[in-house]
C-alpha cells in the first residue's frame, strides 16, 4: 500500500520523548534493551471491536527513518543546554537497525489490550518512536473501525461512498480518511488526490450550484440543439416533448436546462441531484423527462443522488415514479404518445430493444446529508429504496469518537517485567512480552483472544488451555479449540524485512494469517516479506467480520469479546502488582 506523509520523519514527536532520550543517553542507558506494547483500552463507537490500521505507514516509516542536519541544528535549539556530544549520537548512532516491531497483519479485528504493535529494541529509539506511533495507528484504526461499522449496517450490498474531505480534519486528515475508509468497507471516495495516490475507485455526482446556476431553458447552450446517441431529433426536442408527455411542465425550468445540460455532457453516467427546489415537484419530474430522453436516444441513465428530506420517504417516492415510468413505457402509452406526434425517429422494435434490457425501476438511488450510524439504522427500521450512501462529517471527523485511546506502555526492560499501575483497575499494564492467539470453537466461530508470555508454548487445537480473566479471579474457563491462529507472533525468520533491500528495522509480522483457516482459496497468497496491497487489507477485514458472532458487531449494546491471560502471565501480573503497590500504614 503505497501512501505516505511527508510530515512523517524523526522530529513528529512529543518534545518529552526527545527530553527523555537524552536522559537516557546520559545515563548511558540509550542501549538497554526494552520492550513497549501500543495498545487501546477500550473500543470505540460502544462497539466491542477496533480493526487494526495504519502498519504500512509505519514500516515506511521505519524504512526511511532518517535524521537530518536540520533536525540535529532544531534540536540543538530546543535543547540549548544539552552536551553537544549527544547531537553527534542523536544523528550518527540514533538507527532503528536494531529495532524489531512485532504486529499483526494490518486490517486484523483486535480487543482492547491486545499489543497492537510490541516494539522491541534499545531504549531511546523505542522511546522516540511512542507518539509517531500512535499518530500512525490511532487515526487509521479508528476510522477504518468506524467504515466497517458502517458496511455491517448497511449489509454488504449498498453501496457506500466516503465524502469527507471538505469537512476533514485538514488534508492529511481527509487523506488517511479516504484510505482508511475504504480499507474499513467502503466502495469508494469522492477524494480526487486520494484516488490518485492510493488507487480507490473513485464517484462522484454534482452539487445545487450546477442546478442554480441555470435559470430558465434559454440558457441551454447550442449543444441542446443536436441530437444525442442513435436518434436524428434535436436532444432539447426530444425533452421538450417528453415534458408534455408526461405532464411536467410545471417543475422548474432552470433545473430541467441544468439536467439537460448535465446529460448532454455525461449522456453515459447521468445521475442528478433532485433536491435543489422540490424533489417531489421538480428534481424527480425533471430527472425523468431527461432519463426517458436519453433512454429513447437509446443511452442509459443512472439515477438520483437526494440531499434533504425525508429520505426514507423520498426515495420510496422515487422508486415509485421510476416503477410508474416503465408501466407507462410498457404499455407503449409513450410510444404510442410519440408515434402519434411523429416527434421521433424510432422504430418499434428499436424501442423494444432498449426497454428489453433497461429499467427505469433499477435507477439508482444516492442518499447523502449528514448520515451517521443512527439515521442509517433508522433508516433501515422505516425501510427505504436507497441504493448508495454518501457519507461525510460522520465517517471522516468520527464525530461521535473523534480519537482512539491507544497508549504506548513498557512492558520489560533488561529482562525484567515492567508493570504500570493505576487506581482504575482497567488501566494497569500487563507486565511482559506477549503473544496473542485467537481460540475458535468448532464452528470456526473466535471465542475468545488468549495472551500468553513470549517464553510460553502456543496453544494447540483439541488441547484443553486455561484462560483467566486479566483482572478478575475467579473469571476463567478452560477452552479446547478446535482452532488456533497467532493475532501475532515470534518470527521464525530471525532477521527477515518486509521488503527486500530495507535494512534500516525489522518488523515483524504473524505468519499465519487468521484467514489461512477460512479462506484458503480466495485469500490472496501473504508474504510476509511484501506490503499488502489496499484491496488485499480491504478484503482481509470483510472475511474476518464475517466469523465473529453477531452479538460482538452489534452496533447498539454489543457484547464484550473475552481478552484472556494464560494462567503464568496472569500469576506474573499479580505477583509484580502486589510487588509494586506500596503498602499503606495507617495510624
Ligand atoms: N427518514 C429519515 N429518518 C431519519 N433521519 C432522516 C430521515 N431522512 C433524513 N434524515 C436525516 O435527518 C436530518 C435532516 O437534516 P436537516 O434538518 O438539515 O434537514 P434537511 O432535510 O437537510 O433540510 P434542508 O433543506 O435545510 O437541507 C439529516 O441528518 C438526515 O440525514
Ligand atoms: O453531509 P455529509 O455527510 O458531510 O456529506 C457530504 C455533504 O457535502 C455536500 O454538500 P454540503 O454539505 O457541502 O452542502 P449542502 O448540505 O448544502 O448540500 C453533500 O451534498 C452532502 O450533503
Ligand atoms: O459527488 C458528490 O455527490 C459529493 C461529493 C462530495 C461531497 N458531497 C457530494
Ligand atoms: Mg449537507
Amino acid at each position: 500500500m503505497e501512501f505516505h506523509n511527508n510530515f512523517v520523519c524523526p522530529l513528529l514527536t512529543d518534545l518529552y520523548e526527545v527530553s527523555m532520550v537524552y536522559a537516557y543517553w546520559k545515563s548511558g542507558r540509550q542501549n538497554n534493551i526494552s520492550a513497549f506494547d501500543l495498545f487501546f483500552r477500550k473500543n470505540p463507537f460502544r462497539g466491542e471491536f477496533t480493526i487494526f490500521a495504519g502498519l504500512s505507514q509505519i514500516l515506511k516509516f521505519m524504512e526511511t527513518f532518517k535524521v537530518t542536519v536540520e533536525h540535529i541544528n532544531f534540536l540543538k535549539q530546543i535543547l540549548p543546554n544539552a552536551d553537544p556530544e549527544f547531537f553527534i549520537w542523536f544523528k550518527e548512532e540514533l538507527k532503528l537497525k536494531d529495532v524489531i516491531v512485532y504486529a499483526p497483519i494490518e486490517g486484523t479485528v483486535v480487543f482492547p489490550r491486545e499489543p497492537l504493535l510490541r516494539v522491541e529494541g534499545p531504549l531511546a529509539a523505542c522511546q522516540l518512536l511512542e507518539t509517531v506511533l500512535l499518530n500512525l495507528v490511532n487515526f487509521p484504526s479508528l476510522v477504518c473501525t468506524n467504515a466497517a461499522r458502517y458496511r455491517l449496517l448497511c449489509g454488504p450490498n449498498k453501496q457506500l461512498l466516503e465524502f469527507g474531505l471538505r469537512r476533514a480534519q485538514g488534508p492529511d486528515g481527509a487523506m488517511s480518511a479516504s484510505v482508511y475508509s475504504f480499507m474499513g468497507g467502503f466502495d469508494g471516495t469522492s477524494n480526487v488526490l486520494a484516488s490518485l495516490t492510493s488507487g480507490i475507485p473513485i464517484y462522484g455526482t454534482h452539487a445545487h450550484a450546477f442546478i442554480t446556476s441555470f435559470s430558465g431553458l434559454s440558457d441551454l447552450e447550442q449543444h441542446a440543439d443536436e441530437p444525442l446517441g442513435n436518434s436524428s431529433v434535436p436532444f432539447r426536442e426530444v425533452c421538450m416533448r417528453n415534458r408534455q408527455a408526461l405532464s411536467c411542465e410545471y417543475t422548474n425550468d432552470g433545473e430541467l436546462a441544468a439536467f439537460i445540460s448535465y446529460a448532454l455532457c455525461f449522456p453515459q453516467t447521468f445521475l442528478c441531484l433532485v433536491d435543489t427546489y422540490s424533489t417531489e415537484e421538480s428534481g424527480i419530474p425533471n430527472f425523468l423527462v431527461v432519463s426517458l430522453s436519453l433512454v429513447q436516444c437509446g443511452l442509459r441513465p443512472v439515477g438520483v443522488r437526494l440531499d434533504s428530506g425525508d429520505l426514507a420517504y423520498l426515495s420510496k417516492f422515487a422508486r415509485t415514479k421510476f416503477k410508474e415510468l416503465d408501466e407507462k413505457v410498457i404499455s407503449r402509452y409513450l410510444f404510442w404518445l410519440t408515434q402519434k406526434q411523429a416527434v421521433y425517429s424510432f422504430h418499434a422494435t428499436q424501442v423494444g430493444i432498449i426497454l428489453d434490457d433497461f429499467k427505469f425501476e433499477n435507477l439508482k438511488i444516492v442518499a447523502s446529508n449528514d448520515l451517521n450510524e443512527t439515521t442509517l439504522s433508522s433508516l433501515e427500521l422505516q425501510g427505504h429504496a436507497i441504493d448508495c450512501f454518501g457519507i461525510g462529517t460522520n465517517l471522516v471527523t468520527c464525530q461521535s469518537q473523534p480519537a482512539l485511546g491507544c497508549v504506548y506502555k513498557m512492558v520489560e526492560i533488561e529482562g525484567s517485567p515492567r508493570i504500570k499501575l493505576s487506581q482504575e483497575i482497567e488501566k494497569v499494564t500487563i507486565p511482559g512480552r506477549k503473544k496473542c492467539y485467537r481460540l475458535f470453537g468448532k464452528e470456526r466461530v473466535p471465542l475468545l483472544d488468549l495472551m500468553v508470555h513470549v517464553s510460553e508454548d502456543e496453544p494447540k487445537a483439541g488441547h484443553r488451555v486455561l484462560c483467566r480473566h486479566p483482572f478478575i479471579e475467579n473469571k476463567r474457563a478452560f477452552v479446547s479449540p478446535a482452532l488456533v491462529a497467532s493475532v501475532r507472533l515470534e518470527s521464525t525468520c530471525p532477521a527477515y524485512c518486509l521488503c527486500p533491500g530495507h535494512s534500516s528495522a525489522r518488523l515483524c509480522l504473524e505468519g499465519r494469517p487468521i484467514q489461512k483457516f477460512y479462506a484458503p482459496l480466495s485469500a490472496v497468497a501473504y508474504s510476509s516479506c511484501n506490503y499488502r496491497t489496499l484491496y488485499e487489507i480491504r478484503q482481509y477485514v470483510q472475511e474476518q467480520l464475517k466469523y465473529f458472532r453477531e452479538d460482538i458487531l452489534r452496533p447498539v449494546n454489543p457484547t464484550p469479546y473475552k481478552v484472556s491471560l494464560s494462567d503464568d502471565l496472569f500469576t506474573s501480573l499479580h505477583s509484580l502488582w502486589m510487588a509494586a503497590s506500596p503498602i499503606a500504614d495507617l495510624c
